[in-house]
């Protein structure tokens, strides 16, 4: 700035005035927010227990937690806290509060609690679900939505395509296993698209995936072990009297490694050899830079997001189409509506394909429908305060984690009516202003599941093509009567539903001649 010679000694004097009153100014007002924010309350929930440091533990769900923390919406608002030895836990159970947190002021809601049990003594830091928001993290997510935009996913769709028909040969052959099936179908996607590996009847590197993902949804189940809350414990050895805890960690941090060094090692193998297929590996390897400019760093992103991609992707996506079948056995409307849709706009001489969706609006409606009807995820993955928040009057502390009850969220009545109904149609009518259950099931702002091209792919295909071929029906008791299974699912970061039986056979004989033609003109191989 330059002054007037003959003012300059004044004016400089002023403008010193001027910055000292903004600068106490600025300082009053923060000190007086943080002094009236710290003095805020905190967001109602459960009487903590009158014992210090315990807060809400007896309160705390050993199953189903999601269910509890609907119940305890309906009492205490959509905001909840509780709180476990010292550590504060926010619960959301509404669309609205989940948004406004999460999505607009992703900015602070990114980061990740720290997950001891898991993190450290499994050995899953590797996993950039789980990683606190930070440099190393955005390295990985780059890497990993470069593979999975919505322009990369629908590129996957011939290998989805391809398995899918396979699967329909499976259901028409062998129809009572229709879970292992469905299993072997996902697991093979997965591994295809993500390491350009084609799986085998009981294959080695889908049960390192599976055992390793069941080994960390149970850990990772908010509450489930001390150690998260009292990351102290970490350093009581194995043989210690009450440190169980640490064998199930040892077990864990097994299959981790195994996970992420043996299906990477086969695919490096390939690569080097020049005889790896497309994938999402083989992109990657191909342009590390994406990734990292440091190659070595960047090979090791590369190996992380591949296992993360075969870690999560095909349970997920086995449970949201189990839960469509289940749905089918609760709500036989549907089939017969979807099946008249499909007839209608596809025909009976070929299966749906891709290029049929928008003119199926009722399957797109059921593919919404088993996305909010019962949850994958159905707390999310937690989220941390990465510093002190207000929201409607309520203080979140820095360091809160923060939990988005999508399960709640989905089955809050004042937003879906009926809730618990397996009800396509409510998202049929004109301008719903009903939220799209893929902006609940899939998370929230930074954090968004980066899988959900992928996975709504999948899903679309195995129920629209399902449904041309096959009728869904429940199984018959001796008194004759149809036994439709109890919605029963899992428990676990991860949710699935419990085995059940079901009819599945073709809808005639047509269909049988149509899966066969389409088997029969498959290419030999990738
Ligand atoms: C129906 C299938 C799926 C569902 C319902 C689902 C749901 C979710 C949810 C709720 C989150 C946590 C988001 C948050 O923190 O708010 C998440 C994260 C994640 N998902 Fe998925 N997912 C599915 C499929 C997939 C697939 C197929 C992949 C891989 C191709 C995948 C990869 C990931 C990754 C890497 C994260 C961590 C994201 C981050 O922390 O930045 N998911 N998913």
């Amino acid at each position: 700035m330059t002054l007037p010679a003959s003012s300059a000694p004044q004016s400089l004097s002023i403008w010193y005035l001027e910055v000292l009153l903004v600068v106490l100014a600025v300082s009053v007002c923060t000190r007086t927010f943080f002094k009236r924010s710290k003095s805020l309350p905190l967001p109602p929930g459960p009487r903590p227990s009158a014992i210090p440091f315990v807060g809400n533990i007896a309160d705390m769900p050993s199953s189903q937690e999601w269910k509890t923390f609907y119940e305890w919406g309906l009492v205490h608002g959509p905001l909840i806290k509780v709180e476990i030895m010292g550590q504060k836990i926010c619960i959301i159970n509404s669309y609205q509060v989940a948004n406004d947190l999460l999505n607009d002021r992703s900015a602070i809601y990114s980061d990740r609690p720290a997950m001891p049990m898991v993190n450290d003594l499994m050995d899953w830091k590797f996993n950039m679900g789980l990683q606190p928001y930070g440099t190393e993290y955005k390295k990985h997510r780059k890497a990993f939505q470069h593979g999975f935009n919505r322009r990369e996913s629908n590129g996957y769709q011939p290998v989805q395509t391809r398995e899918n028909t396979l699967l329909l040969e499976k259901l028409l052959n062998d129809p009572s296993n229709y879970d292992h099936h469905l299993r072997t179908t996902t697991g093979a996607i997965i591994m295809m698209i993500g390491l350009g590996y084609p799986i085998t009847e009981n294959d080695e590197f889908v049960r390192i995936a599976e055992a390793a993902q069941l080994a960390m949804v149970s850990a990772a189940r908010p509450g489930a072990y001390l150690v998260d809350l009292l990351p102290i414990l970490k350093y009581v050895p194995e043989w210690f009297p009450g440190a169980s805890f640490q064998k199930v960690a040892r077990k864990g941090r097994e299959l981790s490694e195994e996970l992420q060094n043996k299906p990477f090692a086969w695919a490096l193998q390939q690569f080097e050899e020049g005889n790896a297929l497309p994938s999402f590996f083989k992109d990657l390897m191909e342009h590390k830079e994406i990734a990292s400019d440091d190659p070595e760093e960047a090979e090791h992103i590369v190996k992380c997001a591949t296992a993360v991609m075969y870690a999560t992707g095909a349970d997920t996506i086995l449970a949201s189409t189990l839960t469509f079948i289940l749905a089918m056995l609760h709500a036989p409307h549907v089939q017969k509506i979807a099946q008249e849709e499909l007839d209608r706009v596809v025909g009976t001489d070929r299966l749906p394909t891709y290029a049929d969706q928008e003119a199926l609006p009722y399957i797109n409606a059921i593919v919404k429908e088993s996305l909010r009807w019962e949850l994958v995820i159905p707390l999310g993955v937690p989220h941390r305060a990465m510093q002190d928040d207000v929201y409607n009057g309520y203080l979140i502390p820095e360091g809160t984690t923060v939990i988005a009850n999508q399960w709640g969220i989905s089955h809050d009545e004042t937003v879906f009516s009926d809730p618990f109904a397996f009800r396509p149609e409510r998202f049929l009518v004109e301008e719903s202003s009903l939220p799209d259950p893929s902006t609940i099931a899939f998370g929230w702002g930074r954090r968004i599941c980066p899988g959900r091209f992928l996975a709504e792919n999948s899903l679309w295909l195995h129920v629209a093509t399902v449904l041309a071929c096959f009728n869904i029906t429940p199984t018959v008791g001796d008194d004759g009567k149809p036994i439709i299974p109890p919605r029963e699912y899992t428990s676990g970061m991860a949710s699935r539903p419990l085995p059940f039986p079901c009819r599945i056979y073709p809808r005639n004989d047509s269909v049988v001649d149509l899966i066969k033609d389409n088997v029969a003109s498959l290419p030999e191989s990738y």
